[in-house]
């Protein structure tokens, strides 16, 4: 269905989509919109913002409210930025500018017709567990915003699963069969993150030897996911902006801008306003990323969940470690239920994995779920802390407390089992942030996370 009272725009787009071999409907005013509609729910819209009648916005409201699987786009004025994020914001997957190009117009249509079928995906059920209304509404929001192409801020605390739906808002939608990356900004040396973003040319500075491309140009046609994006230092995000807004990466030492096409999503446990407000974050890129904020609820807003995910992740634990599937018993599944998950799902899992490492039958009782003694406000503390306290004594290994009948003949996974141990409250006392983790252990985020999945500690 295409909106707009120009007769010679409504001309360009019948034309441009009837070479697209398909059909149109044409409404000039908003309560004809409404009526076609209603008659023919058609499988997307685009509107122009200035009707006789009202405003475009008030269409997308209406076709949100009324028939949320509608994709809309909206015709905006040319560089009116301001109305394209209002419009995105209450729901359109995407705007074109006037005057409007082609090849982007046809992109839109090409995407909004391909995620109506992508949105019947059974993948939200598999990779997303859980089915109280907190997470349903999750769901429902992914798919929604799946379709878009508009920045998304995803935050929740350490470990709640952010990484989770950034995955799926790309799986959902026309990229996915497209590169996805995700990159953890606060685990770059900062001296690096503009070059590891936007690539750099030979010799643009030392250790430069050969031209590099950045993650964006690596994640072309794709999702790039900023991980901890408040841990962006301000330089780069000068530049993160200006990228956004031009659509185009220039890689460090060279000359000229090279177009980008890339959904931009970011994510941290972070309160974004506040580090607007400290002067830590820049106002003019929060409002550019946080066009649409997904706010995952933590574990212990949603225990009802707890069971499902329980038997979820030990599945994959028995998988990834090549074990026949395990069960949990009752009394062990009530006391899981009733602890407040300060690290979330990623704390679950860890407490599954250290279970089914230790448990000797065919199912988990309640003595094999441990959890650590620290409770929520001491592991923030720590956290808090944990910049200026890592240990700079040499490690010191309490004599006489490994028992040699413990090795059972398997030296191997007898150390990986005190690894395990080691990085478990690493992480637990780090509260699941990776880099003050790695720091405190004396090894490279790289080592910590490739230690992490040898382990299955992590996927
Ligand atoms: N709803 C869920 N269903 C299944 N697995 C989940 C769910 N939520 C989280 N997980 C698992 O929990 C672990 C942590 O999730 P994830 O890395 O997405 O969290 P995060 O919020 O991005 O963490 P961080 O703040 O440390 O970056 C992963 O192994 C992930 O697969």
């Amino acid at each position: 269905m295409l909106v707009d009272d120009e007769p010679d725009i409504l001309r360009l787009l019948e034309i441009t989509l009837a070479r697209m071999n398909l059909s149109t409907l044409r409404a000039t005013n908003l309560a004809d919109a409404y009526e076609l509609l209603r008659q023919h729910e058609p499988d997307l819209c685009l509107t122009d913002m200035k009707l006789p009648d009202g405003n475009g916005m008030s269409l997308i409201e209406h076709i949100q409210t009324h028939y949320p699987t509608i994709p809309v786009a909206m015709i905006t004025a040319h560089g009116s930025v301001e109305a394209a994020i209002d419009a995105l914001k209450l729901g359109a997957f995407d705007f074109v500018s006037k005057p409007i190009a082609l090849e982007k117009l046809r992109d839109i249509v090409n995407h909004a017709l391909q995620v109506k079928d992508a949105g019947d995906d059974a993948a939200s059920d598999q990779l997303l567990v859980g089915d109280t209304p907190a997470m349903e509404r999750l769901r429902l929001q992914i798919q929604k915003v799946a379709r878009s192409q508009a920045p998304v801020h995803i935050h929740g605390e350490s470990g709640v699963g952010k990484e989770v739906v950034a995955r799926l808002i790309h799986q959902l939608s026309p990229r996915a069969e497209q590169p996805f990356i995700a990159v953890n900004c606060g685990a770059i040396p900062a001296d690096l993150v503009e070059s590891e973003l936007f690539g750099h040319k030979k010799g643009s500075f030392t250790g430069a030897a050969a031209d590099k491309p950045g993650l964006f140009q690596a994640a072309a046609g794709g999702t790039l996911l900023l991980d901890e994006v408040a841990d962006l230092p301000l330089n780069v995000q000068v530049k993160l902006l200006r990228v956004i807004q031009e659509k185009a990466v220039r890689p460090v030492g060279a000359q000229q801008e090279v177009p980008t096409d890339v959904r931009l999503l970011s994510a941290t446990h972070k309160d974004l306003s506040l580090a607007v407000r400290d002067g830590h974050f820049r106002d003019d890129l929060f409002y550019r990323i946080n066009v649409i904020a997904i706010d995952v609820p933590s574990l212990r807003k949603r225990r009802e969940d707890i069971p499902l995910l329980a038997t979820h992740l030990l599945q994959r634990i028995a998988m990834d470690n090549g074990s026949d599937a395990i069960n949990i018993d009752t009394a062990a599944l009530t006391k899981l239920c009733d602890y407040d998950f300060p690290g979330n799902v990623r704390e679950l899992e860890n407490i599954l994995a250290r279970a089914h490492a230790l448990a000797d039958g065919g199912e988990l009782t309640i003595d094999d779920i441990q959890f650590q003694t620290m409770g929520a406000s001491e592991i923030t503390e720590h956290h808090a802390k944990s910049d200026e306290s890592y240990p700079e004594e040499p490690p010191h290994v309490p004599s006489g407390r490994i028992d040699l009948s413990d090795v059972n003949g398997d030296l191997e996974s007898f150390l990986n089992t005190i690894e395990r141990e080691v990085l478990d409250q690493a992480m637990l006392k780090h509260r699941w942030n990776k880099t003050a983790a790695a720091k405190a252990l004396g090894i490279s985020f790289r080592s910590l996370r490739y230690r992490l999945k040898k382990l299955g500690l992590e996927d």
